[in-house]
């Protein structure tokens, strides 16, 4: 059969011409791994043909020694790379070689600033796939033929990188998909078959697939060929998790993570298991350094590969991994799954859970392996990926233990706004009599360690976690103890300090303690009572407060309601909210509140109400309803 060339030449995406613009002008210094790039789409393209002919054995044919081939020839100037995978059809070239579908990708680049020292720290965060030819050659051609083509037809593209591509019907003897580069010309260093070769072996060891050099003619000493050329296999060519711990080097491990992730960078740690008994599989798992672009978009893909005996099966298995691990990259090999098994059949299945349970509590242990072992890489891994893990206590309370250790919190301790505080090292410096584990959530770490309600924790000395992530409220509501300790919010109920300094006190001493208290009360007590009337919309009650002691006045929250903190974010994150009353606290100690007690005028106590409440909702980072109304009351008290 002939079939008419149909040859059409399109444009590029906006998108594609700025990534391969900024491509070959960032990417230069680190030219060779255009070969990395594709020699692991061949793979992947092979990887599929074996996952469609496990339905359709008719696509693998004949020919089924799946390998990739890399050919130099030096007359023509070009590297061509070869594979007998799944191939394209003409929409999946124009598809696939002229947009960029991954629509996280295409936001990302329209957020590129055009600055090309700065966009150049950028692009190594998504793989550059295919469009890294570019950084080497003049002009690609790719001609491909899918596996479930008519006959030999098969579709060439081609393109300069100037914008445009074309597209055109061609022919090609089997299956598969060649690329074919013209090398520029200060590029001739990749037609040294030598250094190709190395390349390969850098790269490509941990592919199970042969990746097939021609090897040297032999040749007599008059240069006339004695033996020709034979095929040589370049590369290691067994799955790198197929094989034994101790045969892996550590460099194996960071280019498979590479191949898998997609991430430029190098892993942070990983850990390789083999699983026998009821259950027989094989996972690798890795710990990026570095967030991917799309961690907190909501569609963004994440999971591990999954293979069943040996044989790609999908990309992207969320089933394997909880959510607040989806930064987690890596493989998982089955061999209880079935061959045909679909993303449907992943969502309940036993086998599944049992994997996914083994697999968290491994990237647990990596991590608490990591905290301990290397605390300056966990805290940099912290600082990167904490807020996510912060999702964990809520979402698997079966592991909250074990996450809870590994969570770090700014402390009133270490007077910086670092997260670098485990739960074990607040416990280890509780105060004698200490039973609880004391925490403010605020909007900026700022405002947490200003906050009036750890006024009283900080004249006492007894430390207190500063919150000021948006999630905080969230994981607290979860994380109510550790270690057996309450973890409780010192902006709600009452606390019950003094229960610490009772037990080394004489009976004496807590009397006279108790009577002044009492004495404080009674003292006070018509001043609370006015202003619980004056407030009485707006709070639920005022009363003295035992947190205070340079600010005069604080809001709590009841102990079993919301603190006004978490109001906030969940009014912000579109729930509807009725407003509950907080309580109003005042410092009996404070000036201000005794100059109240001798308050005559019922009109000017109100505002003086409406002062305090006001202040202690500016204080904890809240808004008021009424600010110009503040501002003038403030303005008119001061002018008195
Ligand atoms: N050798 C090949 N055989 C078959 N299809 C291929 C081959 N090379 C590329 N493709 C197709 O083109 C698509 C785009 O490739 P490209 O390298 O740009 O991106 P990718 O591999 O999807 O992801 P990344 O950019 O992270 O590498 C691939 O997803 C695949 O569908």
């Amino acid at each position: 059969m002939t079939v008419e060339a149909q040859k059409e030449t399109l444009g590029f995406q906006a998108e594609v011409k700025q990534l391969l613009h900024l491509m070959v002008h960032s990417l230069y210094s680190n030219r060779e791994i255009f070969l990395r790039e594709l020699i692991s789409n061949s793979s992947d393209a092979v990887d599929k043909l074996r996952f469609e002919a496990l339905e359709k054995p008719e696509l693998m044919g004949s020919d089924s020694e799946l390998n990739i081939r890399v050919s130099i020839d030096s007359e023509a100037g070009t590297l061509t790379i070869s594979d007998n995978g799944i191939g394209m059809d003409r929409d999946e070239v124009i598809n696939n070689l002229g947009t960029i579908a991954n629509s996280g990708t295409r936001k990302f680049l329209e957020n590129m600033t055009g600055d090309q020292a700065s966009d150049s720290g950028l692009i190594g965060q998504f793989g550059v796939g295919f469009y890294s030819s570019f950084i080497v050659a003049d002009e690609v051609k790719v001609i491909t033929r899918r596996a479930d083509a008519a006959e030999d037809q098969a579709v060439m593209w081609d393109s300069t990188a100037d914008g445009e591509f074309t597209v055109e019907y061609t022919t090609r003897s089997s299956r598969g998909t060649d690329i074919i580069l013209l090398l520029k010309d200060d590029q001739k260093e990749f037609l040294d078959s030598w250094k190709v070769r190395q390349i390969i072996s850098k790269y490509a060891d941990h592919i199970s697939l042969p990746v097939i050099m021609k090897g040297e003619p032999e040749l007599d000493e008059e240069g006339k060929e004695t033996k020709p050329a034979e095929d040589e296999v370049i590369n290691k060519a067994t799955a790198l998790w197929t094989r034994s711990k101790s045969d892996i080097s550590e460099d194996e491990y960071k280019e498979f993570y590479k191949h898998v992730s997609h991430d430029f960078d190098e892993p942070l740690t990983w850990s390789h298991n083999k699983v026998e008994g009821k259950l027989e599989y094989t996972s690798l798992l890795f710990l990026p350094k570095r967030a991917p672009f799309d961690l907190w978009q909501r569609e963004a893909k994440h999971g591990l590969k999954l293979f069943v005996q040996r044989v790609f099966i999908m990309d992207d298995a969320e089933q394997f991994m909880p959510t607040y691990l989806r930064f987690v990259r890596g493989i998982i090999d089955s061999n209880d799954l079935p061959l045909n098994v679909s993303r449907e059949l992943l969502q309940d299945s036993k086998v599944i859970d049992s994997i996914r349970s083994a697999s968290t509590k491994k990237v647990l242990d990596m991590m608490k392996k990591l905290a301990k072992n290397q605390p300056e890489e966990y805290q940099a891994f912290w600082d990167t990926f904490g807020k996510v893990l912060k999702e964990g206590p809520a979402e698997d309370m079966g592991n909250k233990e074990k996450i809870a250790a590994l969570l770090r919190f700014a402390s009133t301790e270490t007077g910086e706004a670092v997260q670098n505080v485990a739960l074990a090292n607040y416990i280890e410096r509780m105060k004698e009599g200490q039973d609880k584990i004391y925490y403010v959530a605020a909007e900026s770490h700022a405002a947490a360690s200003n906050s009036p309600h750890i006024e009283i924790f900080k004249k006492k000395g007894i430390e207190v976690l500063l919150l000021s992530d948006p999630i905080d409220e969230w994981l607290m509501s979860h994380l109510t103890d550790f270690d057996g300790k309450e973890i409780v919010s010192v902006a709600r109920g009452a606390l019950d300090l003094d229960k610490m300094e009772e037990e080394k006190q004489t009976d004496e001493q807590k009397a006279e303690k108790e009577a002044g208290k009492k004495a404080k009360q009674e003292k006070f007590e018509s001043l609370t009572a006015q202003l619980t009337k004056l407030l009485e919309n707006e709070a639920s009650e005022v009363r003295l407060s035992e947190r205070l002691t340079d600010s005069p006045a604080c809001l709590v929250a009841d102990e079993n309601s919301m603190t006004s903190q978490m109001e906030r974010l969940m009014r912000s994150a579109g729930q509807e909210m009725p407003k509950s009353k907080p309580i109003l606290e005042i410092n009996p100690d404070h000036p201000l509140v005794s100059r109240l007690q001798d308050e005559t005028d019922d009109a000017v106590m109100g505002e003086w109400a409406q002062l305090l409440l006001g202040q202690a909702t500016l204080a904890e980072g809240g808004h008021l309803d009424d600010p110009a109304g503040f501002v003038r009351r403030m303005n008119q008290m001061l002018m008195k």
